[in-house]
């Protein structure tokens, strides 16, 4: 039997993505991830995450960019900018360590830099991000409620969600999965985003699949020389 294909999650927050994938791994909902959570890296201690985590019985690792701030004035650009960069390269050898086939930012909140983006890609791993906007729209932080305002005020008839490839450009990579959710009139705000969270819930697993399915692609073994020979017997 084939070892399992391992998935590295990296949150920031509740984790209700994370769960929606623990769940889909356990074959507790449909359709079922083919794989394992081989760690959750969170970047805060607070993160409910690393709760849902532990309660999966699966690896948690904290790395905090407020600690590798510890004791540089914020008015430090230099410094503070070397400490991201040590940051972003830590994480790359924290991840590495447990060898994922793929990398699912579900709500984490930091960018991040060549000094990751860089050794991930030359082991060949692909990364896949959540963005509750739709493509082009929105990049970055706080994406629910700019775009529950822009519906509110006409400027966009529909908002949604995305799972993009992740590229240094952030929120700029190719969509894997689109959702799209029009704007209801008089909606609340706490209203969309709850659509958004059940759309994102499924978004992620579907798009982790297809991203295992490529990662499987990649992985097709060609029949050794003996066994072709045998079968032309
Ligand atoms: N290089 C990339 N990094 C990340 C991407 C990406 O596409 N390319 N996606 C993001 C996730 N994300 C939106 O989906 C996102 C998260 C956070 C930020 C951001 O501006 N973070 C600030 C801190 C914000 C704050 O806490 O106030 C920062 O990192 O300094 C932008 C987009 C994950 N990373
Ligand atoms: N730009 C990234 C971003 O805004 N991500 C958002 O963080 C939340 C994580 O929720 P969760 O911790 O419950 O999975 C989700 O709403 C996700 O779209």
């Amino acid at each position: 039997m084939a070892p399992k294909l391992q998935i590295l999650v990296l949150i920031s927050g509740s984790g209700s993505n994370l769960q929606a994938l623990i769940d889909s791994v356990a074959g507790k909902s449909s359709p079922q991830i083919d794989a394992e959570i081989a760690a959750v890296i969170s970047s805060s201690t607070a993160a409910y995450g690393l709760t849902r985590a532990k309660n999966a019985d699966i690896p948690t690792i904290v790395h905090d960019l407020q600690q590798y701030y510890e004791d540089i004035p914020k008015d430090d650009k230099v410094r503070r900018r070397e400490a991201r960069k040590t940051f972003n390269v830590d994480l790359a050898e924290k991840v590495l360590k447990f060898d994922p086939d793929l990398i699912v930012c579900a709500g984490w909140m930091l960018i991040l830099s060549p000094s990751f983006l860089h050794p991930i890609s030359e082991k060949g791993i692909p990364i896949i991000n959540l963005h509750p906007a739709l493509p082009g729209q929105f990049d970055g932080i706080n994406a629910i409620e700019r775009a529950w305002q822009a519906g509110q005020r006409g400027e966009i008839t529909k908002g949604g969600v995305m799972i993009h490839r992740v590229i240094k450009e952030v929120d700029r990579g190719e969509p894997l999965v689109v959702k799209e959710l029009e704007f209801r009139k008089e909606e609340t705000i706490d209203d969309y985003e709850e659509r958004v969270h059940t759309a994102e819930h499924i978004a992620i697993v579907e798009a982790t699949i297809l991203a295992l399915n490529e990662v499987k692609e990649k992985r097709v073994v060609l029949p050794s020389v003996e066994n072709l020979q045998l079968s032309d017997q």
